[in-house]
């Protein structure tokens, strides 16, 4: 398969590592809203069970508790079989990636921080369907051409109304305009043994790849359900693994100290349940980096969003946000309204391009301070003075600074975020596997398709 990363020399893996600034995560740069670091030190033995809970329960490979942590280490050997199948999307113009929450977002996310919205040579136009919104399936049916569009369902449960009406849809547009070989045109995405998905690809011998069974959607963005459409947009998924490798070894260690997710998760949870700080702003300065907002979102939210055993709320609420944009939308709020926020800004240290502001002499008159200046300076003095005014009001934050904005690096913040937040519902004393609130609202949706539901 063509990739990017196959083209070029792996760059030494320490160059290209993340960094994380925790220091205004503390009372020395935030004042009482912060931490005393001997807090943090306080939580050593608690950290060091919780490391311990997840070095067990991700022991025994894809079919450990904790299979997600697995992925870099197992999915390798499934990459040969996605890149077939991806090879094989790669001859259609048009791909219709049908999936909701965790079937879509991560890959959403990874697609726009790397191709900015921009199609491959060679590559299929992806479009995700997640929402239904008759309207919009009605126009984009109208823009696409059968013989040349290819769709793919995905969906962990292979159950999920949202999906299965969806792909209905489509399958009866492939089936009235292409016939019999509507079949060629479709893939599935979806547990390897149960639900409605795996069923019918059977049935109907359709082409389909397995979500690894004990990996739940908000962590599957490493497995088939991300790898596959981003592999057919030429995304270079080995580049991810790679980078979710190196996280993960950076991540192993029993201290927070030397463990970075460790201590991500320490200092929210600790910020959150004896400073009160009950949101948690995303706020990265790339624009390229708006869905992994959206991605972070659902991680964060159904992971730690439930009542711990004393009946207190786990989690923090996630907000993302988009630097310099939000400046101008949420900021006035952040500082002077509600003191129950902390911060994590995401800065890139080397843009791909850079563009000059050009200035005649008028403009130079109007902008002194733009002369010899570039966009992307503009862009990091304001998120310099951002997170300034932001620590200065008191708000702790941390900043992850991305050395280059590249698969590899991706993958080390994906994995950063799912180990820290598995770490942290360990802190809560919580299952961050699980969503059964969810589940009730899904049930009830049901009834009221059937007109059993005796709410309004
Ligand atoms: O992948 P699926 O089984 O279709 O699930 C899609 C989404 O559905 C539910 O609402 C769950 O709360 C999410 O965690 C999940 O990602």
């Amino acid at each position: 398969m063509h990739t990017e990363h196959k083209n070029k020399s792996p760059a030494p893996l320490s160059g290209k590592a993340l960094r994380i600034d925790t220091s205004a995560m503390y009372t020395g740069a935030v004042g009482a809203g912060g931490l005393p670091r001997a807090e943090l030190d306080g939580l050593a033995g608690e950290l060091a069970r919780v490391h311990e809970l997840v070095t067990r329960r991700r022991q025994g490979g894809l079919d450990a508790e904790y299979a997600s942590l697995n992925l870099h280490e197992e999915l390798p050997k499934s990459l040969t079989a996605i890149e077939a199948e991806a090879a094989r999307l790669r001859a259609f113009a048009d791909v219709v990636v049908i999936g909701i929450g965790g079937s879509n977002l991560g890959a959403m996310a990874v697609l726009q921080a790397l191709a900015h919205g921009d199609r491959k040579p060679d590559t299929p136009r992806l479009h995700f369907l997640d929402n239904i919104d008759p309207d919009f399936l009605h126009d984009l049916l109208a823009r696409l051409d059968s013989a040349r569009t290819a769709v793919v369902a995905i969906s962990k449960s292979g159950g999920t109304v949202e999906t299965a009406v969806q792909y209905l849809v489509l399958r009866d547009w492939l089936r009235r305009t292409r016939g019999p070989s509507a079949r060629d045109h479709q893939w599935i995405v979806t547990d390897p043994q149960q639900g409605w998905l795996r069923a019918l690809a059977r049935d109907e011998g359709l082409a389909a790849l397995p979500v690894p069974p004990r990996v739940g959607g908000r962590y599957s963005v490493l497995t088939a359900v991300g790898l596959l459409p981003l592999a057919a947009a030429g995304v270079d998924i080995r580049g991810l693994l790679e980078g979710a490798t190196a996280s993960a070894a950076r991540c192993d260690a029993p201290q927070a100290g030397t463990n970075p997710a460790l201590e991500m998760a320490a200092l929210y949870f600790l910020l959150h349940t004896r400073r009160n700080k009950r949101v948690s702003v995303l706020m990265p300065y790339i624009h390229s980096l708006r869905l992994f907002g959206d991605w972070y979102r659902q991680l964060w939210a159904e992971s730690l969003g439930k009542r711990r055993a004393d009946g207190t709320p786990a989690g923090t609420l996630p907000v993302p946000a988009l630097g310099a944009v939000d400046q101008h939308s949420q900021l006035q709020m952040y500082l002077e309204s509600p003191r129950d926020l902390m911060f994590a800004f995401i800065a890139l240290d080397a843009w791909a391009h850079r563009i000059d502001v050009p200035l005649d002499d008028a403009s130079r008159a109007a902008f002194p301070f733009l002369d010899g200046r570039a966009l992307h300076d503009v862009l990091d003095a304001e998120f310099r003075a951002t997170r300034q005014v932001i620590t200065d009001y008191g708000h702790p934050n941390l900043t992850i600074t991305l050395p280059q904005l590249d698969a590899h690096v991706l993958g080390q913040l994906i994995d950063l975020y799912q180990r820290a937040t598995i770490y942290a519902g360990l802190l809560y004393g919580i299952d961050p596997l699980d969503q059964p609130a969810v589940e009730s609202g899904k049930r009830l949706a049901i009834a009221h398709l059937r007109g059993e539901a005796k709410g309004p």
